[in-house]
């Protein structure tokens, strides 16, 4: 059996992916599975114990897995990217939990444990990831990135105190309202230039951009539901034109896929992605802040491999050459 490794998050879904821990921890004993297990101590921190077990695993096949949040699992795929012998899985334990909706990863920790030990033994699955280039720095994404009025609003509800408050009452998705509305009425909406594999569009009146590896992003949210990670694309969502009140009605729909229905929000899909403005927009990864425009992105195929269950329809997997980000 590979040697497994753990990072987990104390602090996701505040404090919440300790007791995710606890359970895990506990079958990992009575299956008799031997581990290794690291705790995060400050954001970053988990791309860095990434980079220290690989050191000491010269070259042996690994598995980390990941326990927390998207934040968490962003900042193992970073650190994991750039290497060949790590094989990653994940236990969702955090409070948005998008990557194990879109990558079909069970909301039970220990069925999705389970799914892991299942899956060890088994040949990798490859999926695609997303490569920011901004400024003279990389960031790697698993599920999606944003640029504009939603990387604001998380940019401002993660840094705030109410986000832990609340994340304990189990009322999470109000900390993100509560910035949405905050900002709504206030947010300078721009003309952003949208260059997709060398075609460039014009977006006027524009409230975010959106670039997705897998169809959920902001806890539940459906906001491209054509993504797939394994087609070597990335599907891009525009959301423009739209008035203060129709945006928040907008809004709700996206839980259930209704602003596919709206001509203001706009779909593309491709492979290399430039994204600029006259005036910078905030920019998320994977719900965390990285900072602002103008950035490109390029869709990695078949780079990463993680413990997930099997892929639905494998005729999904086109074979793309020399896509590889590393
Ligand atoms: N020990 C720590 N103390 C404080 N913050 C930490 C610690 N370890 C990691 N972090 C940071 O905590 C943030 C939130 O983590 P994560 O996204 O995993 O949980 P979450 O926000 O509850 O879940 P989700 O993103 O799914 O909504 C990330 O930015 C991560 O880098």
């Amino acid at each position: 059996m590979k040697a497994i490794y753990f990072i987990i998050n104390p602090q996701a879904r505040n404090g919440y992916s300790q007791k995710v821990w606890a359970q895990v921890e506990k079958e990992l004993c009575d299956l008799k599975i031997p581990y290794m297990a690291f705790f995060t101590k400050y954001r970053g921190n988990a791309q860095e114990i990434v980079h220290s077990i690989v050191k000491k695993s010269k070259g042996e096949k690994i598995v980390i897995v990941a326990v927390g949040g998207d934040g968490t699992m962003n900042e193992v795929v970073n650190g994991v990217v750039k290497y060949k012998n790590v094989i990653t899985g994940f236990i969702p334990g955090g409070s948005g939990n998008d990557f194990s909706r879109g990558y079909h990863i069970p909301k039970d920790p220990i069925a999705a444990l389970k799914l892991i030990l299942r899956q060890i033994k088994k040949e990798d699955q490859y999926v695609d990831i997303g490569r920011i280039e901004h400024g003279s720095d990389e960031a790697f994404f698993i599920s999606s990135m944003g640029a504009g009025f939603d990387a604001l609003v998380s940019k401002e509800a993660n840094s705030s105190r109410m986000k832990g408050i609340l994340n304990r009452l189990g009322l999470t998705s109000f900390v993100y309202v509560y910035f949405l509305l905050k900002n709504l009425f206030t947010y300078e909406l721009k003309t952003v230039e949208v260059v997709i594999d060398g075609k460039t569009h014009l977006f006027e009146s524009t409230w975010f951009v959106t670039v997705s590896n897998q169809p959920y992003y902001g806890g539940g949210m459906k906001i491209s539901p054509e993504a797939s990670p394994y087609d070597g694309l990335l599907d891009v969502t525009v959301v423009q034109k739209l008035s203060r009140v129709k945006l928040l009605f907008v809004f709700i729909t996206v839980f259930w896929a209704g602003h596919t229905r709206f001509r203001e929000v706009k779909f593309l899909k491709g492979r290399s992605i430039g994204i600029q403005s006259q005036n910078p927009m905030d920019v998320h990864v994977d719900g965390e802040y990285i900072g602002g425009t103008p950035l490109k992105i390029q869709a990695c195929h078949q780079v990463l491999p993680i413990l997930k269950r099997g892929i639905k329809n494998e005729e999904e997997v086109k074979e793309l050459t020399s896509n590889d980000c590393n």
